[in-house]
């Protein structure tokens, strides 16, 4: 692994992206920064992080062949990597909420950004942004925000956290191309945040509704039994699971 650290830049997930196009950068670099001015979560929403206390970094991986059929199971990996260097590191209670939300006690512990790199028709490479809520005890009154610190009662040393996290990322990502995904497909499905209980949800027009989430298709689409006892499949901008 190749751990570059910034004091500081816009976002660690375009940084890397910018020296994609101007560098031959080496697979399996690790960018972090201490601070991120404009950091960015999923669908263009902002992601904001607490400097000295959270960990904000990018992974990057090349892929000369990439034999899994879809890209979802490269977010499978990621966030199934996630969430077992949480554990080994001694946080409980790590569920994901799809599609890669990484929760602790039903709390938004670490946001994910996967930003693909597409050629000829096949993944050629990967930006996968993770922004981990580590040593902080003051979330600016999110209510459904936590930290490992929060969550686990232990300080964290970041530099650790770092090692451990994109070591795991990376190894589940290379265990895709083995004999390994059916166990991580199963691993994922297990994980699911409130998998099989009546949850209430939001679609892209504000509806509120309720249903019962049964799991992820291979496309990566979230199966819900709806009030009717009807099945429907939706894709990440079509739903939302409120808390
Ligand atoms: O909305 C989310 O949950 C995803 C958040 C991803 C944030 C990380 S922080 C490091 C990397 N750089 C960015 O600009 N975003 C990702």
């Amino acid at each position: 692994m190749n751990l570059i650290k910034l004091d500081a830049t816009a976002s660690t997930n375009t940084y890397l992206k910018q020296m994609l196009s101007e560098t031959q950068l080496v697979d399996e670099t690790v960018l972090w920064t201490e601070r991120q001015i404009n950091g960015r979560g999923q669908q263009g929403a902002k992601w904001d992080s607490q400097p000295g206390l959270s960990l904000t970094f990018s992974l990057f991986r090349r892929f000369s062949s990439f034999p899994a059929r879809h890209p979802f199971y490269l977010n499978l990996a990621i966030s199934l990597g996630v969430k077992y260097a949480l554990e080994e590191l001694g946080v409980s209670q790590v569920s994901i909420k799809w599609p890669n939300d990484i929760l602790s006690y039903s709390k938004k512990l670490c946001g994910i950004l996967v930003e693909n790199q597409i050629e000829k028709d096949r993944l050629a490479s990967s930006v996968i942004g993770i922004g981990l809520n580590v040593n902080e005890t003051d979330l600016n009154d999110l209510p459904h925000a936590t930290s490992m610190r929060l969550s686990a009662g232990l300080v964290f040393k970041r530099e650790e956290v770092i090692q451990v996290v994109a070591t795991t990322v990376f190894q589940k990502i290379r265990q895709l191309n083995r004999d390994s995904l059916d166990q991580m497909k199963q691993d994922y499905q297990n994980s699911l945040f409130r998998k099989g209980v009546v949850s209430t949800f939001s679609n892209r027009d504000g509806k509120i509704f309720s249903g019962i989430i049964q799991g992820v298709t291979e496309e990566g689409l979230l199966s819900v039994l709806d009030e009717s006892d009807e099945m429907k499949s939706y894709q990440p901008k079509q739903i939302r699971l409120r808390y």
